[in-house]
């Protein structure tokens, strides 16, 4: 008899999905250099912030992503009982993302968007383009959950201020952000030999392009969103990530939105959606063992 079993476990797809999930979060985290946010170099424009806690709040939203795909694959349809029950599990994610992090804020918005798109994956693994997986999870994003709280939010005290409606509303439009900017610069930037880090710089910078970042809005008003979507907008003209005069740009934003406190968090989650749609339409790691 053996002393180890050195056969890896065999994941089931609802596990499998928590793991491609917790690995965005992680990938999006760890990647630099990001404008004004935590990354490998430092917090950015964060004081409660660093990379240990991102990896640790990552982690801690395992069981929530697990059991939203369960719910998803318990219900097999979109409906109000299923939104119910990921707006339970995504506030019970939320309350261990707090115990883990001592109080700080680390991913509320990445819980919402990849709690949905986890469960729009496993309603239906088959149909895993990223638009209709997106649309699935707008489906249900617009349901609404009658058990959730109405807090004043910075998300929500924004909305009064500015009219923008952040991050509920890009779910319920599908994810425009990142289906229709952020993964098309992904594979663009790739196409062109960026290299890998690079071509996920160029997508973050392609969301900040014209996200209606409530983070941004809350800490630094009109003038740091505008900071940020034309900064991000000079960095992809001048070259992108993996030019000289693309990287020149993206060291000035990352020095101005930590000036102005402009932290793109919003941006930062759906960085993390965008890799885990990327993920899922390749199949990387859905399917083990199919090529
Ligand atoms: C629907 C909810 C997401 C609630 O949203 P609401 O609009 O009420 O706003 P907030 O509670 O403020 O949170 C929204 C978070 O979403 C991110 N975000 C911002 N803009 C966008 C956007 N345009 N599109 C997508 N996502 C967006 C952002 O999250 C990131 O930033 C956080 C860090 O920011 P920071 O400024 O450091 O921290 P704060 O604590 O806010 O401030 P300080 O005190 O530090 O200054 C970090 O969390 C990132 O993730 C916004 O923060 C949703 O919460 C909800 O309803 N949940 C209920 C559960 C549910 O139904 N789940 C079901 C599906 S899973
Ligand atoms: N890397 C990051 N830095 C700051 N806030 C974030 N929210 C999500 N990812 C983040």
């Amino acid at each position: 008899m053996h002393a180890f079993n050195l056969q890896p476990k065999k994941l089931s797809l609802a596990e499998r999905l928590a793991d491609m999930a917790v690995d965005a979060l992680i990938d999006e985290a760890d990647l630099s250099p990001k404008p004004a946010l935590v990354d490998r170099r430092g917090n950015g424009a964060h004081t409660d912030l660093h990379l240990g806690l991102m990896h640790a709040s990552a982690l801690s939203l395992w069981p929530a992503f697990k059991e939203m795909a369960e719910a998803a694959l318990d219900c097999g349809e979109i409906g109000l009982p299923l939104r119910e029950a990921l707006g339970r599990i995504g506030r019970e994610g939320e309350a261990s993302m707090l115990a883990t992090t001592g109080g700080v804020n680390t991913h509320r918005g990445a819980i919402w968007a990849l709690g949905l798109l986890v469960a729009a994956t496993a309603l239906e693994p088959e149909s895993s383009a990223a638009s209709a997986v997106a649309l699935r999870a707008a489906r249900l994003a617009l349901l609404n959950d009658r058990y959730a709280p109405q807090p004043l939010s910075h998300g929500a005290q924004v909305a009064q201020r500015y009219g923008v409606r952040g991050a509920r509303e890009e779910a319920q439009l599908a994810f425009p952000a990142v289906t229709g900017l952020g993964l098309p610069q992904l594979k663009r930037s790739r196409a062109a030999g960026a290299g890998e880090q690079n071509a996920r710089l160029d997508a973050l910078l392609a969301i900040m392009t014209t996200l209606a970042d409530t983070c941004v809005l809350y800490r630094a008003g009109e003038p740091g969103l505008q900071a940020m979507q034309q900064g991000a907008k000079a960095v992809l003209d001048a070259g992108g990530s993996a030019s000289l005069g693309g990287r020149r740009q993206l060291h000035a934003l990352d020095q101005q939105l930590i000036a102005l406190n402009a932290s793109p968090g919003g941006a930062a989650d759906l960085l993390a959606a965008c890799l885990f749609l990327d993920r899922i339409e390749r199949g990387d790691g859905l399917f083990p063992g199919v090529c």
